[in-house]
C-alpha cells in the first residue's frame, strides 16, 4: 500500500516547551490510521501542523505529491484533506443541510461574475452542492433531520454533522480529532460504523481517538505520541503488546480504558 501521507522529522516548539520532535508517520491509502497517546502528547499538534494552522520548525509533510509545510489552512483543504476539530464547531444559527452547504466553499468552482448574474454554469453548480450535501448528510444519518438547527441536535448527532460537513468537501484524507469524545456507547458503535463505511467510500482516515475499543476496534495502524515523540506504530495487536506503550500509559489516568 502507497502512503497518501508521508510525514518525516516534523518538529514543533511553543516558548520553552517542545511540543513535538522528530514526528514521523505514514499513512497508507484506503486505511483507518490512528494516533494515540496520554494527555499533552503533542496529538493535536501534529494534526495542526498537517493541516496548516501551525507552521512546523522542521520537518516534511507530503500529501499527493505536495508539500504541505508552507501552506495555509484553505489551500491545505483544496489539496483534498478536510479535518473536525476535539470541540465541536459547528453555525448553531444554521440548519444541517446549511452547515453543510457552508462547509463546501473550497470545493465550489463558479466565479464571482457567475454568482452575480447566476448563469447556467452556476445555476448547475449549486445543484452538485446541493447533491452533494444531501448525499453526505444521507451518509451520516441525519438527512431527516436537515431542516433543524445545528443546536438543537443531541452531542452525538452534533458530531456526526461535523464530519457530514467534513465529506462534503469531497476529501482525499479526512482527519478526526477525538470524533468519540463524550459520545455514549450506542453512539460510539454508530461512529465505529461510520468510520469504516468512510474508508469503504475509498476515503483515507486519520483520527486521534482516547476511546481505545474504538481505536482497536477499526484502526488497520495505530501510532502511540509520548513527550512529542513516535513510541510506537503497527496493528492494534502490535500496538497494544509493546513494552513501551504500556509503560507509557501506566503512569496516566486519563485513557478511558485500559490498553
Ligand atoms: N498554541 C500553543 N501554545 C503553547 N503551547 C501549546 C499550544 N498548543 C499546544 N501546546 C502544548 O503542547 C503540548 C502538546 O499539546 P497537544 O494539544 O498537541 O497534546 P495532545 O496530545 O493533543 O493532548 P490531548 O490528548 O489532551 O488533546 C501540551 O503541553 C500543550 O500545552
Amino acid at each position: 500500500m502507497s502512503a497518501l501521507l508521508s510525514v518525516e522529522g516534523l518538529a514543533k516548539r511553543f516558548g520553552g516547551l517542545q511540543a513535538v520532535s522528530d514526528f514521523h508517520l505514514n499513512v497508507p491509502e484506503g486505511t483507518v490510521s490512528s494516533l494515540i497517546g496520554p494527555n499533552g502528547a503533542g496529538k493535536t499538534t501534529v494534526f495542526n501542523l498537517i493541516t496548516g494552522i501551525h507552521r512546523p520548525d522542521a520537518g516534511s509533510i507530503r500529501f499527493l505529491g505536495r508539500e504541505l509545510a508552507r501552506l495555509l489552512p484553505h489551500q491545505v483543504a483544496e489539496l483534498g484533506i478536510a479535518r473536525t476539530f476535539q470541540t465541536v464547531r459547528l453555525f448553531p444559527n444554521l440548519t444541517c443541510f446549511e452547515n453543510v452547504l457552508a462547509g463546501q466553499h473550497c470545493r465550489s468552482r463558479a466565479g464571482v461574475w457567475a454568482s452575480l448574474v447566476r448563469t447556467p454554469a452556476q445555476r448547475r453548480e449549486e445543484a452538485r452542492v446541493q447533491a452533494t450535501a444531501r448525499r453526505c448528510l444521507e451518509q451520516v444519518g441525519l438527512w431527516r433531520q436537515r431542516d433543524e438547527l445545528a443546536t438543537s441536535l443531541a452531542y452525538g448527532d452534533r458530531k456526526r454533522l461535523e464530519i457530514a460537513r467534513a465529506l462534503a468537501t469531497e476529501p482525499v484524507l479526512l482527519i478526526l480529532d477525538e470524533p468519540a469524545g463524550g459520545l455514549n456507547d450506542r453512539e460510539s458503535e454508530a461512529l465505529m460504523e461510520l468510520i469504516l463505511q468512510v474508508r469503504a467510500s475509498g476515503v483515507t482516515v486519520l483520527l486521534i481517538e482516547h476511546d481505545m475499543h474504538v481505536v482497536m476496534g477499526i484502526s488497520d495502524q495505530v501510532t502511540v505520541m509520548e513527550n512529542g515523540r513516535v513510541i510506537a506504530t503497527g496493528s492494534p495487536e502490535a500496538v497494544r503488546n509493546a513494552p513501551e506503550v504500556v509503560e507509557a500509559y501506566l503512569g496516566h489516568d486519563d485513557v478511558e480504558e485500559d490498553l
